[in-house]
């Protein structure tokens, strides 16, 4: 999408053949832009959070395993590769979903023809995770027409964490029907959970939202329950870290409670995912789904730009207080109300996702 009208992917290749991302902790004050010029640095910013967001995260593994092949192309860097980019981060499926379509191709090649190989399907994963977040995006776009024709007004939409194109190579999740509403002329306002303890939506929704002139307000993550009471929420649309084939829904912290809140007031349910984040082994979230527990300093501490100009950390507990991080919820497919996927929209259950994906409900 555009930063200051120029138009940007999450992660490309400059003139010279280097991959370069933009480093999302330093978002909103700074733009700050990195190349990975080696394996190693691949996974420190997949483990580190300079690029997250399942789709993105995908992406950014296949390049990896792409310059790995250029350093060393033999079978055991290959096997290598795979484990230390799959143990970056254990929740979005997308990561070992772009692995083994790394793995698939090359493995079979001489590994002399591995490097150029690996370097085409990193660039295709990037161009088919663009093609499918704008799919969706219209398949969504269906769903906010709806609520903006029978409301004749503002269609307010409440959103959690980043799910943005900042979480993709390009276009988001649950921004992309936001954007094409947008685009559309219809009148869309967002709710921006502010998402702790890391704040993407402060940091990274709010900030997608402001570049592209969206009326949007920053909620604290315990307001949305509240609005919905209130009638100020037509629909919550959230993106999601991998959803099992019977529709159960993992994403960041506090999506539960979303989820919850928006079946308790009516107010319908959408997640936007392009179909690599769903994990067709699985039947139940709840149980077979691996949390990511980050550190404790993410929560006892915060990010921000002090009054000097320049991006710190500050503690806001007591120096005796730990704390818990689980990164990410399950929320059980009966609490949501539709997956919006690059092939439509279809119920969050087995026999929804087997109506868009017949050839995964063969087995
Ligand atoms: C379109 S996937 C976005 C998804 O990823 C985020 O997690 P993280 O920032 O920790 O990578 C969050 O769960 C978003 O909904």
């Amino acid at each position: 999408m555009k930063i200051d009208g120029r138009h940007f992917r999450t992660i490309w290749t400059n003139d010279a053949g280097q991959v370069e991302i933009i480093d999302q902790r330093w978002l909103p004050h700074e733009l700050r832009i990195k190349p990975l010029p080696d394996r190693a640095a691949f996974a420190t910013a997949i483990r580190d959070m300079w690029v997250r967001g399942a789709p993105l995260i995908g992406a950014t593994a296949a390049w990896g395993v792409a310059v790995q092949m250029e350093h060393d192309p033999s079978d055991a860097s290959l096997t290598e590769t795979w484990q230390v980019l799959h143990e970056t981060r254990p929740t979005a499926i997308n990561l070992k979903w772009a692995l083994d379509e790394m793995e698939r191709l090359l493995r079979p090649l001489p590994p002399a023809e591995r490097a150029a190989a690996a370097r085409k399907r990193a660039a295709e994963i990037c161009d088919e995770d663009v093609e499918a977040n704008r799919q969706l995006g219209a398949h969504g776009l269906a769903v906010i027409r709806e609520i903006a024709a029978r409301k004749q007004g503002r269609v307010n939409i409440l959103t959690h964490c980043n799910a943005g194109w900042l979480a993709t190579v390009d276009w988001g999740t649950a921004t992309s029907p936001i954007y094409q509403a947008a685009e559309e002329g219809i009148d869309v306002h967002v709710f921006v959970d502010e998402t702790r303890p890391r704040n993407q939506g402060a940091q990274l929704t709010a900030w997608e939202l402001a570049s592209h002139g969206i009326p949007h307000a920053l909620v604290v993550d315990n307001a949305g329950g509240h609005l919905m009471q209130h009638g100020e929420v037509d629909m919550v649309i959230v993106g999601t870290d991998r959803t099992t084939a019977n529709g159960d829904v993992c994403n960041k912290i506090g999506t539960y409670l979303k989820a919850l809140a928006a079946h308790d007031n009516g107010v319908p349910f959408y997640v936007a995912l392009p179909s690599p984040t769903i994990d067709w082994t699985l039947r139940d979230g709840l149980k077979e789904i691996p949390i990511e527990e980050r550190t404790a300093r993410e929560v006892t501490h915060v990010q921000g730009r002090a009054p000097e100009g320049h991006i710190t950390e500050v503690q806001i507990s007591p120096d005796a207080t730990g704390a818990r991080n689980p990164a990410f919820d399950v929320t059980p497919a009966r609490l949501v109300t539709g997956l919006i996927t690059e092939r439509g929209i279809c119920a969050a259950s087995p026999e929804g996702l087997a109506a868009l994906f017949p050839e995964r409900a063969r087995g």
